[in-house]
This record gives C-alpha cells, sequence and structure tokens, in this order.
C-alpha cells in the first residue's frame, strides 16, 4: 500500500487490514512515498517523519511492514519503479497494490500505466466522497466495499495546525510523535523550539499542542 502518509490515519489502516482479510495476504508493505509528484504544489513533510509515523502506526500489527524503497531511490515516487523493486524482492509471491478510490480515479495519469496491470492486481477500496472506478479492467482491478473512515491528511493537518484534536483519528503513537516533533504547526520557529524540548517538559503549546485526553 503506497501512500504519502503525511501523516498517516485510521483510514489506511482499515484499508489495509480490511483488504489483507479479503484477499488472504500474508502481509501487507506500506510504502510510503520520496517524493509524490503529483502533490508537488503542497508543502509535503520529510520523508523520515512520514517513514517513522508509519512505523509507529503499523508496529502493532504483525503482519504490516514498512518498505523504504521509494524513499530511497530518491527523485520522483512512480508506482511503476515500487513494483518493478517488489517483483524483483519477491519474484515468487502475487503482488496486491492498494489504493483508495480517491487515488484509482487518477490512475490513468500515472507514469507507465500500462505495465502496471502486468505486475500487480490493485484493490481500489471505498472512501466516503469519492466514486469507485475500475475503467472496465475487472481482470486488474478489484473494487472492495470497507467501513467507511472519512479521514484525510489534509484534514488532519488542518487539525494539528488549528490546534483541534487528531485523537482517535490516528494511532496514539502518531499524536504522540506530531506533538513531539512539532509537525504541521503553523509556526515554523515554534516547531522547531518544540522539536528541541525534552517530552514531560511541563511546556505548553496551546494553539497546537495535542492535549492529551482527560
Ligand atoms: N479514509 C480513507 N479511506 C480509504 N482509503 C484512503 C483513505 N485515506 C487515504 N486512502 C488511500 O490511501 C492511500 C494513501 O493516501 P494518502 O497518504 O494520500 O492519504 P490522504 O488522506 O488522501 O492524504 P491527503 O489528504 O494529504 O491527500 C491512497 O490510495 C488513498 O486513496
Ligand atoms: O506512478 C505514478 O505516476 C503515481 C502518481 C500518483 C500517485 N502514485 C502512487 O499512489 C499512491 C498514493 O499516492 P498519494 O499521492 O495519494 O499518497 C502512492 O504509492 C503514490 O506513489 C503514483
Amino acid at each position: 500500500m503506497g501512500g504519502t502518509f503525511d501523516p498517516i490515519h485510521h483510514g489506511h489502516l482499515v484499508a489495509a487490514s480490511e483488504v489483507a482479510a479479503e484477499f488472504n495476504l500474508d502481509e501487507v508493505i506500506f510504502v510510503p512515498t520520496g517524493q509524490p509528484w503529483q502533490k508537488a504544489d503542497r508543502d509535503v513533510s520529510p520523508a523520515e517523519h512520514r517513514y517513522l509515523l508509519t512505523v509507529i502506526a503499523t508496529a502493532s500489527n504483525p503482519r504490516f511492514s514498512v518498505s523504504r524503497v521509494d524513499i530511497d531511490r530518491g527523485g520522483p515516487t512512480y508506482t511503476i519503479d515500487t513494483l518493478r523493486d517488489f517483483r524483483t524482492m519477491f519474484p515468487d509471491d502475487e503482488l496486491f497494490f492498494i489504493t483508495g478510490a480517491d487515488a484509482m480515479a487518477q490512475i490513468m495519469s500515472w507514469k507507465n500505466v500500462d505495465e502496471l496491470w502486468k505486475l500487480a492486481h490493485f484493490v481500489s477500496v471505498t472512501r466516503p466522497g469519492y466514486v469507485s472506478e475500475d475503467f472496465g479492467r475487472t481482470e486488474e482491478i478489484s473494487l472492495m466495499e470497507i467501513p467507511a473512515m472519512a479521514i484525510s491528511s489534509t484534514d488532519l493537518r488542518d487539525r494539528a495546525k488549528a490546534g483541534k484534536p487528531v485523537w482517535y483519528l490516528v494511532p496514539d503513537g502518531v499524536v504522540q510523535y506530531i506533538n513531539k516533533h512539532g509537525l504541521y504547526m503553523a509556526n515554523p520557529a515554534t516547531r522547531a523550539a518544540d522539536s528541541a524540548m525534552a517530552p514531560h517538559s511541563g511546556h505548553t503549546m496551546k494553539d497546537n499542542h495535542q492535549e492529551a485526553p482527560r
């Protein structure tokens, strides 16, 4: 399952879990993007933060793991490269690529799209607000309904910036990592000061800090 994961949230995790159960997958490998070229018009957090957030969020599930291939390759991330790398790493395995309906709707704009179908079977899960589409490629794309999770990373970043809670929309460890590193804050100077702070220093950041639920 590829994604920018800025930050990873329960929508991603439920999608992965549902597809793993439905298709009897041995493992779901989360692949954070290096440079998501179709998001070049917006700020994307450094890959190392997104990678660690993904590791934290998936750590409790023995069938979940995280790959650095797209980050370590460098340059813009194309799924054609991801799948070629995975085919090399797992020559005898059946490969699936998990997307949400919004990502699937854009797939015809992806690099070398005609070759993608030969490298993996695509599973597109439902996502609130988007229409599921298989472009008539019923052999290559499975559409799957999952419990509706109206969560997006964009909304989470906006909430964190506005000082609204993100608790329970993401795993607890993701909230703690966001706090520790001051991710998505309005003021980068404040972010640098906060990320240098030791945990439990007594400092409170009323505008940005995610207060723990009481
Ligand atoms: N709530 C969700 N339900 C189902 N699929 C999702 C959901 N959120 C994301 N996905 C899918 O997960 C993959 C990675 O998504 P991505 O990391 O871009 O998250 P996002 O929430 O869409 O981020 P952003 O709001 O920053 O664009 C994509 O295939 C996307 O369609
Ligand atoms: O290959 C492409 O050209 C391409 C274009 C856009 C997105 N993708 C992949 O789609 C996955 C979801 O992307 P995103 O931007 O929704 O996080 C992620 O693995 C991206 O690398 C791939």
